[in-house]
């Protein structure tokens, strides 16, 4: 266990302790915001303090009526570099919020921002419950031990720190030769629609906006399970992909209508079923708040080998960080 990442949290989570808590925000832009939504999610099942997700211009501009000193504001930033949530992150420490920031660059503009920095690891040796989910999850459980103690919440902490990165590992080896073959059949294809409800779907977002759009430069769009029926199923045809992910939880009910009908009429449909996770060592009662994170990873190895046989790295990019926007 990073002993520094062990300090930063709980500094954090005293803090969080130690004030009267009103709502909840979590801010950031693209892949970031994508990284905490489901922790939002977890939130809105666990307790009833108010929570809300919010891409970091937006957080400045709306200006929450119910943003004040009884906030908890939690960012991100991977490069710690975003004007936008730097900018959102001190607008909220001047309305007297708790900041708390998690990003992988130390000392970057917004881990000066902040009140509580959490820095993260990453890359491929990253371990699992030090890099961005594990310490947000860490933090999240932390947090809801903390304010209303229970041993669930113990129980989903010592899942991350002892079991998430082996859990993690096995389920990329099972999927392997389907992530091949994914990168193989689809490597063509001009458009590929997501589709997920509930936990997951800030993951067909940022895996249709980041990993699609950004790094492959392919055209698609997230569409919610539930809102397919009220205008994309529309566009639904033998030769149009959609990659959906089917979770574990309350809301799986939305992915099996939005897959009983899709798969009638598209024959080309990627199914990421959660239920055929390998989940040994997570613990059962917080399973569906982890297998959101394995789609994540299985998905990552899908994007991988797609742009392996597109020959187009995954770091490509033509207007991102090279101009002004
Ligand atoms: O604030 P961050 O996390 O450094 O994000 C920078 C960029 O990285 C991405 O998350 C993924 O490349 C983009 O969506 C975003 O614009």
């Amino acid at each position: 266990m990073n002993q520094e990442h062990a300090q930063q949290l709980k500094a954090a989570i005293e803090a969080v302790k130690s004030r009267d808590i009103g709502n909840i925000y979590f801010v950031a832009c693209g892949g970031s915001m994508a990284t905490l939504t489901p922790a939002q999610y977890i939130l809105d099942r666990e307790i009833d303090i108010p929570s809300a997700v919010y891409s970091s211009n937006e957080f400045i501009l709306r200006s929450p009526k119910a943003l004040n000193e009884k906030s908890v504001v939690i960012s991100c930033s991977h490069s710690g570099n975003t004007p936008e949530t730097v900018k959102a992150t001190e607008f909220a420490r001047s309305k007297g919020a708790l900041t708390i920031s998690l990003s992988h660059l130390v000392d970057s503009p917004l881990w000066n921002a902040a009140e509580y920095r959490l820095h993260y690891d990453w890359g491929t040796e990253a371990r699992a419950e030090e890099n961005n989910y594990g310490i947000l999850y860490r933090l999240i459980f932390g947090i809801l031990n903390t304010l209303y103690p229970n041993e669930k919440y113990a129980r989903a902490v010592d899942s991350v720190e002892t079991s998430l990165h082996d859990v993690f590992e096995r389920n990329k080896a099972n999927t392997l030769e389907a992530a091949k073959a994914f990168g193989s059949d689809y490597k063509r294809e001009p458009i590929i629609y997501t589709m997920a409800s509930g936990i997951n779907y800030s993951l067909a977002y940022s895996f249709a906006i980041c990993l699609l759009q950004e790094m492959q430069w392919i055209h698609s769009s997230a569409i919610h399970a539930g809102e397919y029926f009220h205008g994309p199923f529309e566009v639904t045809d033998y030769d149009v992909p959609f990659i959906i992910i089917k979770g574990i939880g309350e809301t799986r009910l939305m992915d099996d209508r939005a897959h009983d009908f899709c798969q009638k009429f598209s024959d080309k449909i990627v199914l990421i079923d959660a239920e055929t996770f390998d989940m040994e060592g997570i613990s059962a009662e917080v399973r569906n708040y982890f297998a959101n994170l394995v789609a994540g990873v299985v998905l990552r190895q899908y994007a991988q080998y797609l742009s392996e046989f597109r020959g187009h790295p995954l770091s490509v990019r033509r207007y991102m960080w090279k101009m002004d926007y």
